[in-house]
């Protein structure tokens, strides 16, 4: 049901306020055909309310006739500011970007982060915005996190479904996704809270086994039997399975490009106020799922695109698969077990830090 201007404004305060906006600071709010209204109107009063210089950049929607899905997550790699000069150069001037329209993994999200330009990323609907509104207490759960991949040299994945994977680590940042754009230069997607980060190139090497009730995204759709994905240096080699395995390979095949089957980037869950349910309760369109990509203990990984961390793949296909009951370590550090936080490294490494 609707949340109220009142709510999703005080929502966008406490965003803004955490992320550091001050008076007088440029804040440019990009928008597009798919932008919802409410939260347009609500972060533009809370923007101009901080006594920021509010602008808006209104784009024209592209790649909707290649795309077979229309979520705004599932065809990457370009967008309307894609060779666009004049865009550009307002959002480089900008201190901060609310990005209500999806510019994720694309090259120029990248340009305009390297110049100092915050950008927050903000398209679920307004009551999962005011439902999942960041606070200080994620963005240190995820830190703490952060703190865990330090050094680290692999993720390991099992489960009794039969994952058994290795993904060695090193060669990409760990990401942090709390919400809140408190840095120069930092994107953060609202709402989230998890981890992740990018495999070494062509190192993956395992079989990862979807089970019954995992998550396939941009199909926002439950998997009913198992999708066996075979994993050798870095890349999906077979997909095999029932309907779920055939409806999955055939969506990746049509892009036609073999980075699509290249493993992206993995991670886990960390937000306690995200349901893997939820996404069973929304029409597919009305949601992009981040609460399917944020509930606390799943297992996070994807295909496609790595520029994000500064590698080449900028393949327009990506796919996000959240999986439960799954067991994540850290070299011998075990952080998830069948699908739930390892909490006490969390409450210890939160006293260490205090
Ligand atoms: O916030 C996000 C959303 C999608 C994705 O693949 C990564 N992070």
């Amino acid at each position: 049901m609707p949340v109220s201007d009142v709510e999703l404004i005080r929502a966008w305060d406490q965003v803004l306020s955490l992320s550091g906006v001050r008076s007088g600071d440029m804040v440019t709010i990009l928008t597009s055909d798919n932008t919802h209204p409410q939260t347009l109107r609500c972060a533009t009063i809370s923007a101009a309310s901080c006594g920021a210089v509010v602008n808006r950049l209104d784009l024209p929607p592209i790649n909707g006739e290649k795309a077979l899905s229309r979520d705004s997550l599932a065809y990457l790699g370009t967008t309307p500011l894609t060779g666009n000069r004049a865009a550009m150069a307002a959002l480089k001037a900008s201190d901060y970007v609310l990005d209500l329209m999806t510019l994720l993994f694309s090259p120029e999200q990248q340009e305009l982060l390297e110049s100092g330009t915050r950008i927050l990323l903000a398209v679920e609907p307004p009551e999962v915005l005011v439902r999942l509104v960041p606070t200080p207490e994620d963005r240190e759960r995820v830190a703490t996190a952060a703190r865990i991949f330090e050094g680290k040299k692999a993720m390991y994945v099992t489960s009794k479904a039969g994952t058994n994977v290795r993904m060695p680590l090193g060669q990409y940042p760990v990401v942090q996704e709390y919400g809140l754009v408190d840095q120069p230069g930092r994107w953060d997607h609202w709402p989230s809270g998890f981890i992740l980060t990018w495999p070494n190139e062509g190192e993956v090497e395992g079989t990862i086994v979807l089970d019954k009730g995992d998550i396939l995204l941009p199909m926002k759709s439950y998997v009913q039997s198992p999708i066996t994905i075979t994993i050798k240096k870095g890349f999906a080699t077979s997909i095999e399975g029932g309907l779920d395995a055939e409806l999955l390979s055939e969506y990746m095949a049509s892009f036609n490009d073999p980075e699509a089957y290249a493993i992206s980037h993995i991670g886990y869950g960390l937000q306690k106020r995200a349901f893997w349910s939820t996404l069973s309760l929304y029409d597919r369109e009305a949601t992009i799922a981040m609460d399917a990509r944020a509930f606390n203990g799943n297992f996070l990984f994807s295909m496609g695109p790595n520029n994000e961390v500064g590698g080449t793949r900028s393949t327009p296909c990506h796919i996000d698969i959240p999986m439960r009951n799954c067991s994540v370590a850290l070299d011998d550090v075990h952080v998830v077990r069948e699908g739930k936080v390892v909490e006490e490294l969390h409450s210890t490494l939160r006293r260490v830090a205090a």
